[in-house]
């Protein structure tokens, strides 16, 4: 361009510096293409799950019954409900308890399965004592529980954005197993407070969950 005199005075822009994160720390610049979405959730995994896994086991379990507790409080009367879980691990809740109580009051349990990479989940009911096998990643599943749908998906979350977007282990099975359901389910999202962050930069194949539970009073 002729115009463009570099050599003289200050050096022009097309557009101005952005300063948003000095009025707000928690704004992020925006990541719109795919591959640095992609990029920033693998390494906000593991930030978060590190974060969740420095957090004593006693604490863990207490934040587990205040999570069950909420839960009881939000979805209300269980019986005749089918319900799906998880097994935890990587330092998720741990409701393996409160699934055994959903049975005593006359509601029923099941466990999420990986059938392959890049499928939805198929969930099989289980009740706490029937018999486990391993599954993909060594995830212990129901050996012959019938498959089932559930009505309520309780979904352990790496982390939480205020949309109610889960980030997840990265395998999108939630996402593709409530897209594919011949219904919605109610889905809770289940986490530790340490977990909600100010974006997930929601994708088009992103679902938002119907709520999210914490440890936190008020669910
Ligand atoms: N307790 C529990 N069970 C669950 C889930 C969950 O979130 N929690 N799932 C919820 O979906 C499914 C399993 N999802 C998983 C997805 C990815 C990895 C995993 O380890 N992935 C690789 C890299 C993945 C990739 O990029 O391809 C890794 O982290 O090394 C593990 C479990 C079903 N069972
Ligand atoms: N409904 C879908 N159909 C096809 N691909 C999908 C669908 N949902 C998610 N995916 C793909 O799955 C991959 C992982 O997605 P994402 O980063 O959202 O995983 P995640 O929610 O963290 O994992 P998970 O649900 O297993 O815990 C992406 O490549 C995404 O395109």
């Amino acid at each position: 361009m002729t115009d463009n005199r570099d050599d003289e005075g200050p050096a022009q822009y097309a557009s101005p510096p952005c300063f948003m994160h000095e009025l707000d720390p928690a704004y992020q610049v925006p990541l719109s293409d795919w591959s640095d979405v992609r990029r920033w959730r693998k390494a906000e995994r593991e930030r978060l799950i590190g974060a969740r896994l420095a957090v004593s086991a006693d604490a863990r379990a207490a934040m587990s019954v205040r999570i069950a507790e909420s839960l009881d409080a939000l979805i209300g009367d269980i019986a005749g409900r089918m319900v799906s879980l998880y097994w935890p691990f990587r330092g998720e809740p741990d409701l393996r308890g409160w699934m055994a109580s959903i049975n005593a009051r006359g509601g029923r349990t099941a466990l999420p399965v990986v059938v392959e990479k890049g499928q939805p989940l198929v969930f099989r009911a289980y009740v706490p004592g029937d018999r486990l096998e391993k599954g993909v990643w060594n995830i212990p599943i129901p050996a012959e529980g019938e498959p089932v749908l559930p009505d309520i998906v309780i979904s352990p979350v790496v982390g939480i954005d205020p949309g109610n977007y889960r980030l997840g282990y990265g395998g999108g099975f939630y996402d593709r197993t409530l897209a594919a359901l011949p219904f919605r389910p109610l889905v809770i999202g289940v986490g530790y407070e340490l977990q909600r962050i100010p974006t997930i930069y929601p994708q088009p194949h992103d679902i938002p969950m119907s709520e999210v539970v914490t440890e936190a009073a008020g669910a």
